[in-house]
């Protein structure tokens, strides 16, 4: 993809770290919830798992049966994707290109899989790694969220340190202990991408000319 305004970012975590609540959190602090405010955004990413209470088609994921995935698997139809937790997981590719163009901020909640694959594709991309505080806090932030069974969580228990394993790949880490301190940290990571030269000299292209015009 050439050079564009928006920057991608990617979050990864074991589940119940927080990156959720984080993305959340940064699209609110930046007003991005206001339409008219559009500078970032997160990817609604297609799964086969099925909605939890309160999710909504099309908002949190577009859910999708396994017949209705690998027919896009086949077009050719994602940036990424894979298998997580039995399930199948993936980022349209159409949509993230035409954001980036539109020098929207992009955010992906994607895997470690994912994440090396959007990486080989885009180096450009900043990745974030978020942390738990610890294996105890992990557990009790998933059973507070109260939305999988007890054997779901166990499960999600014994996946985060596979998850955790691949923390060295990624371009930053943010350990999610006190939750105001990570976003200050994610907010910084995000500003320090948009003022690299490379983003400015688009960004403000008719000014260079300006200045340096008779
Ligand atoms: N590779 C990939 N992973 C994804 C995608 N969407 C979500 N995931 C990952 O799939 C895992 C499970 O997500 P989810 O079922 O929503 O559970 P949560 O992590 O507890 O919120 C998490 O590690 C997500 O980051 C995607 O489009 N691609
Ligand atoms: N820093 C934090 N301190 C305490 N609880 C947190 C913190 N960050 C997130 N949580 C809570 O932990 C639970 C899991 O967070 P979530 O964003 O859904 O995780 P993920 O998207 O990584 O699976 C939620 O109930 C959320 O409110």
């Amino acid at each position: 993809m050439p050079q564009t305004l928006g920057n991608l970012f990617i979050l990864t975590a074991p589940s119940g770290a927080g990156k959720s609540s984080l993305i959340k959190a940064l699209l609110e602090k930046h007003q991005c919830t206001n339409a008219h405010n559009n500078v970032m955004q997160v990817s609604v990413s297609h799964t086969t798992r099925a909605p939890r209470p309160g999710e909504v088609d099309g908002v949190h994921y577009h859910f999708v049966d396994r017949a209705e995935f690998e027919s896009l698997i086949e077009q050719d139809a994602f940036f990424e994707w894979a298998e997580v937790f039995g399930n199948y997981y993936g980022t349209s590719k159409i949509v993230i290109e035409q954001t980036l163009r539109q020098g929207i901020d992009v955010f992906l909640d994607i895997d470690w899989q994912g994440a090396r694959q959007v990486k080989a594709q885009i180096p450009d991309t900043a990745t974030v790694f978020v942390a738990p505080p610890s294996k105890q806090e992990l557990q009790a932030r998933l059973t507070k969220r109260g939305q999988d069974s007890a054997e779901v969580i166990e499960q999600r228990m014994a996946k985060a340190v596979s998850e955790i394993s691949h923390y060295h790949e990624f371009d930053y880490i943010v350990v999610n202990d006190d939750f105001a301190a990570a976003l200050a940290e994610l907010d910084a990571i995000v500003m320090t991408r948009r003022l690299r030269k490379e983003k400015q000299i688009i960004r403000h292209q008719q000014l260079f000319d300006n200045l340096l015009g008779e």
